[in-house]
């Protein structure tokens, strides 16, 4: 078994690794990767990432949003979490969730913490969730991966899974919310670093364990792919299921609803109902946003030359676009 661990935090950058090791690196071998993410979301694959974040909080505290490749819910991530990843040939290994996280459980256990596996596929501390997984499997491989909570921001965590009260109908897989607790709290001296040799001790008695650095050549293609793809809106909000939404929102001298049926991140329909409107009609507002990404940007530039506040009185693009988008 092959063991790797790098230094980067960014999410776009890790998420990138995790995917270029499963695809690029020898298939004939296994893996185990330790790492790191700072302030970020990884939402599932089948999830519709507006339903699952509060987008205006992401925004305010420079929280990264990824997509993952394997299913699930969302979780939180700082540097008081650590990501485990195995990356397993099905044929040789087994792929039970409980059986993949014993060298977990078994490393934290020795470090003093008195974790549990449970039916769901979390591991508890005193029934509070430390860990959550989640597995990806394709071409007779498996990836395994999951998070540990040592000494995370809970209030942050809590705050930024939890979507505006707008009312949204998705097929998107919904995340299963649970009591979180960090390790720490229980075992007030466990440290990340400490768990990561105790892992490999663990791991090492079973498996020849094998350091792998990445290279300056991964690197870059590592760089390269989430450029191209981790990094991107397309992926990270466009990929969701289609979704319809009502919005309502209350300004001075007004209210405003807006239903938007959205598809792969494109407007399919939108209709505009209030009770102040101008002069304007509301339908050209309407007509604009048609086939439009729902980004701010995009919404904006598809806005550009209408005179907002002609047909909402008090209301101006800015606002407007934010309102639609986010
Ligand atoms: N970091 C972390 N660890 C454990 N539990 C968390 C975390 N963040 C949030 N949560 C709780 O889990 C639920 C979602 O649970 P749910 O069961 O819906 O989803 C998961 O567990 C997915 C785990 C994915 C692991 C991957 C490994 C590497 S990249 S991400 C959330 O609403 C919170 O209550």
């Amino acid at each position: 078994m092959i063991f790797i661990e790098w230094p980067d935090t960014d999410a776009y950058f890790n998420l990138a690794a995790e995917e270029y090791i499963f695809q690029q690196l020898d298939k004939n071998q296994d893996y185990a990767l330790l790492w790191q993410n700072r302030n970020a979301v990884i939402v599932g694959k089948h999830q519709n990432t507006i339903e699952e974040i509060n987008q205006d909080f992401v925004e305010e505290h420079d929280i990264q949003v990824v997509r993952r490749q394997s299913g699930g819910g969302a979780v939180y991530h700082d540097l008081g979490n650590l990501n485990y990843t195995f990356i397993i040939n099905t044929q040789t290994s087994l792929y039970d969730f409980k059986e993949l996280s014993l060298p977990i459980v078994h490393a934290l256990q020795r470090l003093g913490a008195q974790v549990e596996f449970t039916g769901r596929n979390d591991l508890v501390l005193d029934g509070k969730k430390i860990s959550g997984a989640a597995q990806m499997i394709k071409q007779g491989r498996l990836l395994h991966h999951g998070t540990l909570l040592f000494h995370s921001n809970l209030e942050m965590l809590g705050k930024v899974l939890v979507a505006k009260p707008a009312k949204i109908e998705s097929k998107g897989i919904k995340s299963v919310r649970s009591r979180v607790t960090n390790m720490r709290d229980y075992v007030p001296d466990i440290s990340i670093d400490q768990f990561k040799s105790t892992f490999v001790q663990t791991l090492a008695e079973e498996h020849d364990i094998t350091r792998y650095e990445l290279s300056a050549a991964d690197r870059a293609a590592i760089s390269a792919l989430a450029a191209e793809k981790y990094s991107t809106w397309d992926w990270n909000y466009g990929q969701s299921p289609e979704y319809d939404v009502k919005k309502e929102y209350r300004f001075d001298g007004g209210g405003l609803s807006i239903y938007l049926k959205v598809n792969k991140g494109v407007i399919q329909s939108v209709r505009i109902f209030g009770d102040y409107f101008g002069a304007g009609e509301i339908s050209d507002v309407e007509e604009r946003l048609q086939s439009v990404t729902i980004r701010e940007d995009a919404v904006k530039a598809a806005l550009s030359g209408l005179e907002i506040n002609d047909y909402i009185h008090g209301l101006d693009l800015d606002t407007l676009a934010h309102f639609i988008a986010v």
